[in-house]
């Protein structure tokens, strides 16, 4: 007897959007609804297990590859599916949220790939869900010109050329999408409308045109999470009638715990994995989060001070890059966070010699490519990855056999000499504060003090807010030696309002959300109860 059919979604507290009704058709929701019939229950199960987990490293402070699946790490004999063609050569990667500007922009940039972020680039206003998926749809279409009202440019693709390949970031698993629920109100998870939408309506289109439905997979804590996300794959394919294999994930590696999993995680999605990506920003964050009350030795220093030259971050991208090439995976490098201005030739000129370095060091080391935040900065990794790739497109013919990463190597955070400054303090509340304002005001991603931040970035900052307090944390300051507390957030973020006021003017202070991510901000920095997710509540207030 075939399963019932799932009960019909219903679009709730939103304003209807123009065109979504060609996003958020009968049929597209009815395919969503199945994946949330199907898949929800036991993503509730692995959030659960996630605390669970964390709850084992809290009592622990430790963490170690799995006993239970030592035998697939011993088998040397298996490989994940080959990369279709256009996946094949990733030497540059663009990253951004899908609005109308930024999808031209971005597949006009000259790299191999865009990453269309419905993730941390994207704050999830319905707005930017569904239009979102209209931008997509008319990319594939090649119907995506655009005016711009504000400055009167104009935008559109470049006839007759080779476009950069789209790789999508749905959400993670421990979003919803409060906008869409089933009859008993449950919203629908975020990773499930985003991934459903755009594969139901792109999946055999993408294939017309020679690529395919292409995933990031973000804040995969497990390798039973990336088992879900096959049987989403698998699932998703027979309903459109696609041979199974079409679809290709690349899991970014940005939790500590998946860190020790990189092997199964690959397993779990052999046949529709293209590789792995070192999201260092997230890595961090899970790292403070995970091990925010382990005592002094993992208190981490302030986050710029942090580099992926530190022994614990190496560790992490070597053993990464060693895991994908042993299994015929391509190894993606991450984010050097540094933003050219195409006003301020100095923050040019820092930009350009950090990010080189950093693609210089991830090509050298064996990674097949990397990320870059701005269109200006794809010649700059180009060059990197060009310089050690020339005409082949990739290198996973290095093993890099001379990595050996012991478990504790991974979480040795202590070996770094810098300590917690007044001035990271600083940053991180001003950072903070910034971020979440542009968040509540449907951005994802922003550029502030010349770094790109996004969700990621901004939850370290809080986090070590946190850490910072309940660890007990002092530093130098005037003179003096000052304890990180409760009370000095309060000022440092007071006096952070009133200097934004100050620099932006009382009309625009007054148009933007700065109380509201002032106080935001405080609540999950100070709050005895650590947030799992600074976008949880974070979510509950924004508006659209
Ligand atoms: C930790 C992680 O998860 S990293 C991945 C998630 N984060 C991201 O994807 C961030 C991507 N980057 C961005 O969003 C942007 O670069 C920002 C917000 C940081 C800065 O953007 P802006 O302030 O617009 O920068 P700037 O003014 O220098 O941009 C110049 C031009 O480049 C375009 N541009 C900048 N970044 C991008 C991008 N990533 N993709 C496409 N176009 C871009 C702008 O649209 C602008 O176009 P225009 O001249 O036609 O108006
Ligand atoms: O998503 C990427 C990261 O660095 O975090």
């Amino acid at each position: 007897m075939s399963a019932p059919a799932p009960s019909p979604l219903a679009i709730v507290d939103a304003e209807p959007l123009p065109r979504q009704d060609e996003v958020l058709t009968e049929a597209a929701l009815a395919f969503v609804a199945e994946l949330h019939r199907r898949f929800t229950p036991r993503r509730e199960e692995l959030l659960a297990r996630r605390a669970e987990r964390r709850a084992e490293i809290a009592r622990t402070s430790t963490l170690d590859f799995l006993p239970e699946t030592a035998a697939i790490r011993a088998d040397d004999s298996w490989r994940v599916a080959p990369s279709p063609a256009a996946l094949d050569d990733r030497r540059v990667e663009i990253t951004g949220p899908t609005d109308r500007k930024m999808t031209i922009n971005a597949l006009n940039s000259g790299a191999r790939i865009w990453l269309a972020d419905f993730e941390d680039a994207s704050a999830p206003t319905w707005e930017n869900v569904v239009l979102g998926q209209v931008n997509m749809a008319d990319a594939y279409t090649r119907n995506i010109d655009f005016t711009d009202e504000r400055t009167g440019k104009s935008y559109a693709l470049r006839p007759n050329e080779e476009l950069a390949t789209v790789v999508m970031r749905p959400r993670g698993w421990h979003l919803d999408e409060r906008h869409l629920v089933d009859a008993d109100g449950t919203p629908v998870p975020g990773a499930l409308v985003d991934f459903g939408l755009y594969f139901f309506h792109n999946a055999q289109r993408l294939l017309d045109l020679g690529k395919g439905p292409y995933f990031y997979l973000p804040k995969t804590e497990s390798h039973l999470e990336a088992r879900l996300w096959n049987e989403v794959f698998v699932f998703a394919q027979d309903h459109v009638g696609i041979p199974q294999g079409t679809v290709r994930a690349t899991v970014l590696i940005e939790t500590i715990t998946a860190a020790y999993e990189m092997e199964e995680i690959l397993y779990e999605l052999r046949d529709h994995a293209s590789g792995l990506n070192a999201g260092r920003w997230d890595y961090l964050f899970s790292i403070v989060k995970n091990f925010r009350d382990g005592g002094p030795k993992f208190v981490l220093p302030d986050r710029n001070a942090v580099t992926m030259t530190a022994p614990f971050m190496r560790a992490y991208t070597e053993l990464l890059v060693r895991t994908c090439h042993k299994r015929g995976a391509h190894a993606i490098g991450g984010m050097a966070a540094f933003i050219p201005s195409r006003r301020d030739e100095e923050v040019n000129k820092v930009a350009f010699e950090k990010v080189k370095a950093d693609k210089d060091r991830e090509a050298n080391d064996g990674f097949d490519g990397s990320w870059v935040a701005h269109p200006d900065l794809v010649p700059i990794a180009m060059a990197s990855f060009d310089a050690v790739l020339g005409d082949r497109p990739n290198q996973k013919d290095r093993l890099r056999e001379d990595v050996d990463v012991k478990a504790a190597d991974l979480i040795a955070v202590d070996s770094l000499e810098a300590r917690p400054t007044y001035a990271g303090f600083v940053n991180a509340v001003q950072v903070g504060i910034r971020y979440i304002e542009a968040w509540l005001r449907g951005l994802g991603a922003v550029a502030i003090f010349n770094l790109m931040e996004d969700a990621a970035t901004a939850e370290i900052s809080r986090s070590q807010i946190w850490q910072w307090i309940n660890a007990g944390v002092e530093f130098e300051h005037d003179g003096s030696t000052v304890k990180v507390t409760p009370e000095l957030a309060r000022e440092v973020a007071a006096g952070e309002l009133a200097a934004v006021r100050a620099e932006i003017g009382e009309e625009a202070f007054a148009a933007g959300h700065w109380q509201q991510a002032h106080d935001l901000l405080l609540e999950v920095a100070l709050d005895e109860d650590y947030a799992d997710f600074l976008t949880l509540p974070a979510y509950e207030q924004l508006k659209g």
